[in-house]
């Protein structure tokens, strides 16, 4: 697949190293409510400032697009790698600039600047070369460890990497590609897929190359209104991608074709609101009243999924059933969680917020595989290119 060089086989003593990590970890508040994003990638932080390089961590939180949002300062995430490190990490308020600039100048070996979100640049998301060509300038040698990030074509994630000399793999992507790369090559069989979560725009497309590949596919959280919309159902106020109804039919028809068991909500938890107090109801699918969301699966759906999982030897799950994050709608979620732990089958788990899921309901020990990556990791298994890898430099 891909064999691109690692911060193993270069010397970064007094370097700058400039590393693209992806810390857009879950919060609620201010408070970071899980941190297996930057768990994930302090060996390679560790390695680089135990070796003497001049470390500069670039990486995005939420979805700011191009503008300062406070809550979406990295203050707090500075914070917990400090504490998780156990070295200083000055966190700066600025991502680009002459006080950027002097900081990175100032800085002697093995020690951590942490800049602030770069998402709060326009340029990031458009790839924009001065806003590379800024980075680029902080940087002796260009480390990219942002797996969850690597399915972006962006300023911090791959436009840099054209004005660096030394562009090199961290370890956790290094492990990413490996690890789903052995996984995915011959997949076990029956092999089931579940996708869920809230990007159905990002995570849609993934269905088409699944269909030619799994035994069974399960479809939950907001993504799957899509579909029971597709199937002619009312969804009421439920999370709706209007134009991807037609391919969500096309799926539909695709999965019949290929004898692939399609397996979607047959109830669902209905609320008059997205707010954990919100009155809430169980109702069958083809019952969803029009003022009404459905924000988990429904108790006989969620029973079905495990009963599907347990017989699996390969499980590939990718975005939760239902809005965990509030307990009234944390039950589907939660059932398919324990499912995965029990089932004897090879599990992959992929996306932020579904590892965190998996950490709220303490199974993460039993999963075989938690990536840090959702969306890269399905475009991944999709057999796409994916941007913030291609860029690094080959063996
Ligand atoms: N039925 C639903 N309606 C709205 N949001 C949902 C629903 N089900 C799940 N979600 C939300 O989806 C989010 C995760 O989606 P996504 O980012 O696609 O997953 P991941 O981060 O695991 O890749 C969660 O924050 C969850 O609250
Ligand atoms: O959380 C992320 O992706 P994921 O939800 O697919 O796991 C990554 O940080 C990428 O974020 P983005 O989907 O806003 O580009």
């Amino acid at each position: 697949m891909y064999n691109k060089k690692t911060i193993n086989d270069i010397d970064v003593k007094g370097k700058r190293v400039v590393i693209r990590v992806d810390f857009n970890t879950p919060m609620e508040q201010g408070e970071i409510t899980d941190d297996t994003r930057i768990r994930g990638s302090l060996p390679t932080l560790k390695q680089l400032t135990d070796a003497g390089a001049k470390l500069v961590i670039l990486t995005h939180l939420g979805r700011p697009k191009g503008e300062v949002k406070e809550e979406l300062r990295l203050t707090a995430v500075a914070q917990r790698l400090a504490e998780l490190i156990g070295k200083p990490v000055k966190k700066l308020d600025e991502w680009k600039g002459k006080a950027v600039t002097a900081a990175v100048n100032a800085m002697q070996d093995g020690d951590i600047i942490m800049l602030e979100n770069v998402r709060f640049d326009a340029g990031e998301e458009k790839n924009d070369a001065s806003l590379s060509q800024f980075f680029a300038s902080l940087a002796d040698v260009y480390v990219n460890d942002a797996f969850g990030t690597a399915h972006r074509a962006h300023a911090s994630t791959a436009g840099i990497a054209e004005f660096v000399p030394v562009a090199v793999s961290g370890l956790l992507m290094e492990q990413e590609i490996k690890v789903l790369g052995q996984a995915l090559a011959e997949p076990s069989h029956p092999y089931t897929a579940i996708i869920g979560g809230a990007k159905v725009k990002d995570k849609i497309g993934v269905i088409d190359k699944l269909l030619d590949e799994v035994d069974h596919l399960i479809l939950g959280g907001g993504l799957s209104f899509t579909f029971i919309k597709a199937l002619g159902y009312d969804i009421g106020k439920s999370l709706l991608e209007e134009d991807k109804i037609e391919l969500a039919k096309t799926f539909i028809e695709k999965a019949k074709a290929k004898n692939v068991q399609l397996h979607m909500p047959i109830d669902a938890v209905v609320a008059d609101a997205f707010a954990a107090d919100a009155n809430t109801e169980v109702i069958a699918i083809d019952a969803i009243p029009s003022n009404m969301m459905g924000l988990d699966i429904g108790p006989k759906t969620a029973a079905q999924y495990a009963n599907v999982i347990k017989d699996s030897k390969l499980v590939v799950w990718n975005g939760p059933m239902g809005v965990f994050e509030m307990d009234a709608f944390a039950n589907g979620t939660k059932t398919v969680a324990q499912a995965m732990a029990e089932t004897e089958g090879y599990t992959v788990i992929g996306g932020g917020d579904s590892a965190a899921a998996v950490e709220k309901f303490n199974v993460t020990d039993k999963m075989n595989h938690i990536s840090t990556g959702g969306g890269a990791s399905l475009e991944l298994m999709e057999g796409k290119v994916l941007p913030g890898i291609a860029v690094l430099n080959d063996k």
